[in-house]
């Protein structure tokens, strides 16, 4: 991989957009953008800018695994060379000076590629499609809300002020004029989406207050994953323009719904192109049913890469305003109850909704996840459960219903390490227990409130 291939064509597109300096990206396992800010010219006729491979390994407080855990990376703490995708290339619509970021994969100096690069995860799982002929096509929908600023943590979020100068106080799902009181912020996000190339489909507001969802154009996973990680960024540094912040976390006020990430998959013939999850009398398909199968199998086990944190859990607990938060895995044509949804379609477009991940999850490890329990499920030619006919949600959680157990789950899911490779599984779970331990160390208000002066 240490060919320059992509130089001419970076060395083009820099010109064309007078580019004075880079950002070269990676997404870390929480999502967050690490990387290096370099001189266009600089960055052009250099090496490869480097980084070491424990940014893998670090928490979303910083922080490393603890000592009994480091033997499951590298204790060299090796460099990484960080490689452009010419095809993950956007401008920074907001920088002052004309800038570009660029979305890079990791390569040790020896030349493999690094094993826990949540971006390497999802290609890695592509790869296994694609030698059995598939080209999986996927459909993100992100949930977030818009909160007004707000400098201690120990004090609940809010609903932003918008332009009538109040806060919303009901429900507001769909409404158009609910959206518009953002106007000025989204007409700035689309703008700052339509120079990065970000295929966004519809924007509505959903159940919560100030709480929105876009949803993408189908295509690529590993495109789609690409536009989700550079929409999170763009709206985040939209809000701030606009005096609010905006908020990806599954759960960010205790009164209102939480946030998902939902994916929409069907899977295409590499060669022919049509999409093999119907049959040619236009039904569902075998490998329809398997894919879900696998998904009914294994997704329970891979929920640590779907709901990552301590608060994705609690958008995941049925409560009566928990909105329509799938907590199981069965499967169901045009039903909200379930976790697998089969929206009512045209052949062509026969595709299964995985409603489970949450919007605080990284989108490469969600897509890279999701597939890969599809993957198994076809592999294995599982059947799938008689699909669900009315309401899922009497049936209880089905769910691990927290980081804890889900970690567990993951840990002693051999045929998904197989897949996401081992080295990754285990450095997740290594760097998840260390975050757990840390959230664990803080003393909440509920514990203050309720046990200072009765135990
Ligand atoms: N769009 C919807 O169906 C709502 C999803 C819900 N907010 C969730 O967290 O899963």
């Amino acid at each position: 991989m240490s060919n320059r291939q992509e130089q001419p064509l970076l060395n083009d597109w820099f010109e064309k957009h007078g580019i004075t300096e880079v950002e070269c990206l990676v997404s870390d396992l929480t999502g967050i953008l690490k990387g290096k800010i370099m001189p266009a010219g600089k960055y052009l006729k250099g090496g490869r800018p480097r980084l070491p491979d424990s940014i893998f390994i670090q928490t979303v407080t910083g922080g490393y695994p603890d000592d009994e855990d480091i033997r499951f990376w590298n204790p060299a703490e090796r460099d990484m060379e960080l490689v452009p995708d010419p095809s993950a290339i956007y401008p920074v619509p907001w920088a002052e000076d004309p800038t570009v970021q660029i979305i890079h994969d990791c390569f040790y100096l020896t030349g493999e590629p690094v094993e826990l690069a949540p971006r390497y995860v999802l290609k890695r799982v592509l790869d296994l499609y694609a030698a059995r002929g598939w080209r999986p096509v996927v459909a993100p929908e992100v949930e977030f809300y818009l909160v007004k600023t707000n400098t201690d943590s120990d004090y609940p979020l809010e609903p932003p002020v918008g332009r009538s100068g109040r806060q919303e106080s009901s429900r507001q799902s769909f409404s158009i004029d609910a959206v518009n009181e953002f106007d000025p912020l989204f007409e700035e996000m689309y703008d700052y989406c339509d120079a990065m190339n970000l295929d966004l489909d519809t924007l509505i507001h959903e159940e919560g207050a100030g709480q929105m969802e876009v949803n993408f154009q189908h295509g690529d996973p590993l495109a789609l994953a690409d536009q989700v990680v550079m929409f999170k960024r763009t709206l985040r540094e939209t809000a701030l323009r606009h005096g609010m912040y905006a908020t990806f976390m599954a759960k960010p006020m205790a009164g209102e719904p939480g946030s998902s990430m939902h994916i929409h998959q069907s899977l295409l013939d590499s060669k022919e192109g049509h999409n093999v999850f119907a049959d040619e009398d236009g039904q569902p398909s075998r490998l329809f049913h398997a894919f879900i199968g696998g998904q009914q199998r294994y997704l329970p086990s891979v929920m640590p890469l779907l709901a990552p944190n301590v608060n994705s859990y609690r958008r995941l607990m049925r409560t009566e305003t928990s909105g329509s938060a799938p907590i199981n895995v069965e499967w169901g044509m045009d039903n909200r109850t379930v976790g697998l949804r089969v929206p009512v379609s045209t052949p062509e477009a026969t595709r299964v909704e995985n409603r489970l991940a949450g919007a605080d999850a990284n989108p490469y490890l969600v897509m890279a996840a999701s597939l890969a329990c599809g993957y198994l499920g076809m592999l294995g030619r599982l059947e799938p459960r008689p699909p669900m006919v009315g309401s899922a949600w009497s049936g209880g959680n089905k769910l691990p219903d927290d980081i804890g157990p889900a970690l567990d789950m993951l840990h002693d899911c051999q045929p998904l390490a197989d897949i996401l490779g081992e080295r990754f599984v285990n450095s997740y779970l290594a760097v998840k227990r260390a975050e757990h331990r840390a959230y664990f160390q803080v003393i909440s208000s509920w514990e203050r409130e309720h046990l200072l002066l009765r135990v």
